[in-house]
């Protein structure tokens, strides 16, 4: 897989509904490790958008591609495995507990085990000894298990559509703290939310769907350097210090990395660099 591959690609993307047209040749990139805020009034879109990219529903045109790979919706369709989301209030088995459900929707892909939905569940705040059927959790309760099972296989992409909905100051807190360790793994993130503060605070980039039209309210503050450096050790310690970091071709034979972050000045960036006393060759401001 190219490590360059975009996230998510939209590319002309036409979805009516009810007989009006409700998004319009949408286009749009998410990179790794980006989030991307959507905002717009009620109904204009931004639920349809998201699960559009679930493969839920298809697009009357256009095409949906995650991780390169193209997601064609259906039964027997090629739905997109490495998509984790949490789209309108999440539905469970409700004679089941959390748990139950979890272990049972991880049986399908088998990527992770019990210990890893105990885990899960234990951050976002829910007890998974708790063996009450989900019928009888709360609004909120329900939420949080919808945000475990949305995160809980680590996919690449991540489609959150009000996730902070019925949550307490608590669960909004823990929320966004899984969701800060997210994005320093490097996951995508689709944002659709109306908490201003949310979208501030998350979102590289912000969209308006006005109109079936995906405009840009927000852009990047964030730059693409390359940085070259001595070793392949140096790479290990700019892993593990920068979230995002993508392995590029060297240069002159010399390990290089891509990185994508809010500094403005190659003096910035070379003053934390030696901080880890990583050794520089050539530090280069991508356009
Ligand atoms: N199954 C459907 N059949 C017909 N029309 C639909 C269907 N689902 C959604 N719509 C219409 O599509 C439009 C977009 O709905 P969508 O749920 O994507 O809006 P939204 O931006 O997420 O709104 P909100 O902010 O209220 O959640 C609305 O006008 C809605 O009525």
């Amino acid at each position: 897989m190219n490590p360059h591959t975009p996230t998510l690609e939209l590319t002309q993307l036409s979805k009516k509904l009810g007989g009006r047209e409700v998004l319009k040749q949408v286009d749009l990139i998410v990179q790794p490790g980006e989030v991307v805020g959507i905002v717009g009034s009620n109904g204009s879109g931004k639920t349809t958008l998201l699960r559009l990219v679930t493969g839920l529903i298809y697009p009357d045109r256009g095409v949906i591609r995650v991780k390169g790979k193209r997601v064609r919706p259906g039964l027997l369709g090629d739905l997109p495995l490495s998509v984790g989301a949490l789209i309108e209030t999440p539905s469970f088995l409700p004679q089941f507990s959390g748990f139950q459900n979890l272990t049972m929707l991880a049986s399908i892909q088998q990527k992770i085990d019990k210990t890893d939905v105990y885990q899960v569940m234990k951050q976002v705040g829910l007890d998974p000894e708790n063996r009450k059927p989900v019928r009888t959790y709360s609004l909120g309760m329900r939420q949080r298990l919808g945000i475990a099972q949305a995160v809980m296989e680590d996919p690449c992409l991540l489609l959150f559509d009000e996730p902070t909905n019925a949550l307490d100051d608590h669960g909004v807190e823990t929320f966004s703290s899984l969701l800060q360790e997210l994005i320093e793994k490097g996951a995508s993130v689709l944002l659709v939310s109306h908490v201003k503060g949310e979208i501030q605070r998350f979102c590289d980039r912000v969209f308006q769907i006005e109109e079936g039209k995906l405009l840009s309210v927000q852009e990047s503050t964030k730059q693409k350097w390359r940085l070259v450096v001595s070793s392949w050790d140096d790479v290990e310690k700019l892993t593990k210090r920068f979230p995002h970091l993508q392995i590029d071709q060297p240069v002159n034979g010399y390990p290089a990395v891509v990185c994508i972050s809010h500094w403005v000045s190659q003096a910035e960036l070379t003053s934390e660099m030696m901080q880890d006393e990583i050794q520089v060759i050539e530090v280069q401001k991508q356009i």
